[in-house]
């Protein structure tokens, strides 16, 4: 279903309320579920995120893109609490998440996906999703005895784990090494462990990458499906094609500030975005941005990068 059709869902009024939202950097939204005022992070002399005031819209799906190293990843991170901002004040249901440790955060229901790394490829699929019921304590707890951490609530998480298993088509795959899986069940890993705290709003870090082409459309269908679920998805990505098929709303990050706001259809047509790729390094396959430059006359992106050299 294109971007802008009407949902047939429960989410259809979130995403029509977008119709009204002026298209321009730092929009109110009328129902936010994030709002982030004088976000700032610096790394030496740089400043990766200097966001003044961003909200996320509820019940729909945003895509945060921008060109490398334009900060989505680092604002991911103060988002989630896995990182400090220098300033800044930011609420999840309007309640601040200033100074709450990252476990907390998503235990309140604000959940962020995380690459499968070294330590948890070594750990079943299972053991994988048990994980994501602590909230994500990240690695480090890892070192804490597994018996705990599986105490208790042990039973009802594994029934989770088990029904996600399932949805996402990984049940027979419980007792297998994360590791094993292809980048498309990994992909699909992750969004399932980050639902193992029922979360509100998922942050998906790259849910494209590495997935080949023919899982491309069911990964998709499985991000669409949480907001049909009324989940909230906050996700970044450079793939264009994932952007235009299922993002209501978009919102582009380049040198750590927002510059652009609105539906895929006039983002990909909007000359600070183009500007803001072509000036900058990027991963992001811009045949779209490129279809936008030849029907305005100009010659291609490769061509307008020439003309600037
Ligand atoms: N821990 C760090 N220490 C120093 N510099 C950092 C750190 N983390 C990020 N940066 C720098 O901050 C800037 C923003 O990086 P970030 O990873 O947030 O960008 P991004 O938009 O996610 O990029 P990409 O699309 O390439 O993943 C980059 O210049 C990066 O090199």
């Amino acid at each position: 279903m294109p971007a802008d059709a009407p949902s047939t869902s429960g989410s259809a009024a979130s995403v029509a309320a977008l119709k009204d939202v002026p298209t321009e950097p730092g929009a109110p939204k009328p129902d936010p579920i994030v709002v982030a005022d004088n976000i700032t992070r610096q790394f030496g002399g740089l400043k990766a995120v200097d966001v003044d005031h961003v909200e996320i819209q509820r019940g729909v799906i945003t895509a945060l893109i921008g060109p490398n190293g334009a900060g989505k990843t680092t604002f991911f991170n103060l988002l989630t609490g896995f990182d400090k901002p220098d300033t800044g004040e930011w609420s999840f249901n309007g309640q601040t998440l200033k100074n709450v440790a990252p476990h907390k955060i998503a235990r309140r229901g604000m959940v962020r996906t995380f690459q499968l790394t070294k330590v948890l490829s070594k750990l079943t699929v299972l053991e994988n999703m048990r994980l994501g019921a602590t909230g994500q304590r990240g690695e480090g707890f890892l070192a804490a005895p597994l018996r705990m951490l599986w105490s208790g609530q042990e039973q009802s998480n594994t029934e989770r784990a088990r029904e996600l298993l399932s949805r996402f088509k990984l049940d027979a795959k419980e007792d297998e090494f994360a590791g094993s899986l292809s980048g498309g069940q990994r992909k699909l890993l992750e969004m399932a462990r980050a639902l193992m705290v029922s979360p509100e709003l998922v942050m998906l870090d790259e849910p494209m990458a590495g997935v080949n082409p023919a899982l491309k459309q069911s990964l998709l269908g499985h991000v669409k499906s949480l907001r049909e679920d009324g989940m909230t998805v906050l996700f970044v990505e450079h793939d264009m094609d994932m952007v235009r098929d299922i993002s209501d709303w978009v919102i582009v990050m380049a040198q750590g500030r927002v510059i652009a706001e609105g539906p895929p259809s006039s983002i990909m047509a909007d000359q600070r975005v183009i500007d803001a790729y072509l000036g900058a390094h990027h991963d992001t396959d811009i045949s779209e941005l490129e279809d936008v430059l030849a029907s305005e006359g100009h010659g291609g992106i490769t061509a307008e990068i020439g003309e600037d050299k």
